[in-house]
């Protein structure tokens, strides 16, 4: 089975990799596609749509099974702006799967250096006096403690696409 993933971000790519490890014939293609959408998204519709639009982007482009998308971006509410992710699984001939991971408030002044125009993961930078956090740990990384990472958060996303993924398949191959 081939499973193409809209992204070179190892965080993400790795998170893939081990929900999709309870199969053994599968090989990983990533890929840096059009997210289609700003680099730093600011609504949670925003953040859907560049997570569907990599997964179909990914599907298409590297001719596979099965495509994901995974993009991070942000939401204002009032309670103030927190990290939100989403995740979408595109196979052809099936509806897009969506699932939205993990949500944590953030200090006000990263989220509003967010909102006025910079990118999360620039903010994180400056904020821990460090490099590439987006790469490693993530700001959910930071803001926890490190006892969930950037890593994890989106394995347990992915897990939450190839689950439904499998319900669904399952449940047409039941003819229910
Ligand atoms: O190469 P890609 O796949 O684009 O990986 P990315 O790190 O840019 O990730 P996203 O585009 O999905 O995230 C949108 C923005 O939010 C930032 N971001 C989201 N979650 C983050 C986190 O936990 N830690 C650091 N930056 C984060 C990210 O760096 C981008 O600026
Ligand atoms: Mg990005």
């Amino acid at each position: 089975m081939k499973i193409a993933i809209g992204t070179k971000n190892p965080t993400k790519v790795n998170a893939v990799k081990e929900a999709f490890s309870i199969f053994h014939d599968v090989t990983f293609f990533a890929l840096d596609v059009s997210s289609g959408v700003s680099p730093q998204p600011i609504t949670d519709e925003e953040t859907i749509h560049g997570a569907i639009n990599r997964a179909n982007n990914a599907l298409l482009e590297a001719v596979a099974e099965i495509g994901i998308g995974l993009e991070g971006g942000i939401v204002e509410t009032n309670m103030g702006i927190f990290l939100c992710n989403w995740g979408a699984l595109a196979a052809s001939n099936e509806d897009v799967i969506i699932a939205g991971g993990s949500r944590i408030l953030l200090p006000d002044e990263v989220g509003r250096a967010v909102l006025a125009g910079r990118e999360l993961g620039d903010v994180m930078d400056d904020y821990t006096k460090t490099h590439n956090i987006r790469q490693n740990e993530g700001a959910i990384g930071i803001f926890t403690n490190g006892l969930v990472n950037r890593t994890e958060m989106f394995t347990e996303l992915s897990k939450l696409l190839l689950g439904q993924y499998l319900y669904q398949t399952n449940k047409k191959g039941a003819g229910l």
